[in-house]
């Protein structure tokens, strides 16, 4: 049974179809990498599985049970994490408190369990060191760890990452892949948008190419990646990535 499951979904902003009878599903432990230009619809695929936008038509199904017309904490609740493009974090609370905060409120924990599960993500997302820093005087690199951070806190089954990568340096790209590598090893199912292509080649069992808001590819990722069709659409954008 897959653990996520999208059946024939579709979302419309007036005449703008930006999900087009979408239908995909992610297998438990695996990490599966979406691609797609700007525009074409990624971060309203994540809206529509974490619940912050319900679809038009079609089926949303977690661990086999129907969740199209849950809301947002209920999800998360069920067990789907999220990270936001554009990092959220409270910029005047402590990292910790981002993470207790994230533990007990996305996750339901009481407060001794919560500040344990913080203290495990801190150190597992490298950012032990920052735990008493504010977080809105953090460096984009750890405002990146800790949108991951926040993400794992709630105990996610399946993590939702839109493009945790971006803005970064290629060191920093790296260091991050490194992280979510050891969180794949542990077993998390993940679904990561990128735009930087190689850092997602580094992680993704299987790739989905998004355009104009339908798929356009799906599979192995160099198998995806080799596609003319593919190709066509990101020319211009990472070309060195698709050679
Ligand atoms: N709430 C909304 N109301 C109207 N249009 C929207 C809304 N949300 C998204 N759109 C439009 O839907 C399209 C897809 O947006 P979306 O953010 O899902 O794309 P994306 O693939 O994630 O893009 P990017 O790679 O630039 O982040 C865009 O044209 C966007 O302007």
């Amino acid at each position: 049974m897959a653990l996520l499951a999208l059946h024939a979904v579709s979302k419309s902003y007036g005449a703008l179809k930006v999900t087009d009878v979408v239908s995909l599903s992610v297998s438990e432990g695996e990490t599966l990498g979406i691609l797609g230009p700007n525009g074409a619809g990624k971060t309203t695929l994540f809206n529509l599985i974490s619940g912050d936008v319900r679809p038009d038509a079609g089926r949303i199904e977690f661990q086999g049970r129907d969740m199209t017309a849950l809301a947002p904490h209920q999800r998360c609740r069920l067990g789907i994490g999220r990270s936001y493009q554009v990092p959220q974090p409270f910029g005047a609370m402590t990292v910790f408190e981002n993470c207790v905060t994230a533990a007990s409120f996305g996750a339901g924990l009481p407060e001794h369990e919560a500040y344990e599960v913080a203290v495990d993500v801190l150190a597992r997302t490298g950012l032990k060191a920052q735990a008493n820093q504010l977080a809105g005087g953090l460096t984009l690199l750890n405002r990146k760890r800790l949108e991951l951070a926040r993400a794992l806190c709630t105990r996610p089954k399946l993590l939702l990452l839109d493009e945790i990568a971006g803005g970064l340096t290629e060191h920093e790209a790296r260091q991050l892949v490194d992280e979510l590598k050891m969180l794949k090893a542990g077993g998390v199912t993940m679904v990561w948008i990128e735009h930087v292509v190689h850092a997602l080649l580094a992680i993704a069992d299987r790739l989905v190419v998004i355009n104009f808001g339908a798929k356009l590819a799906e599979g192995k990722p160099r198998a995806v990646m080799a596609d003319p069709e593919v190709q066509r659409v990101y020319m211009g954008m990472e070309p060195e990535a698709v050679a």
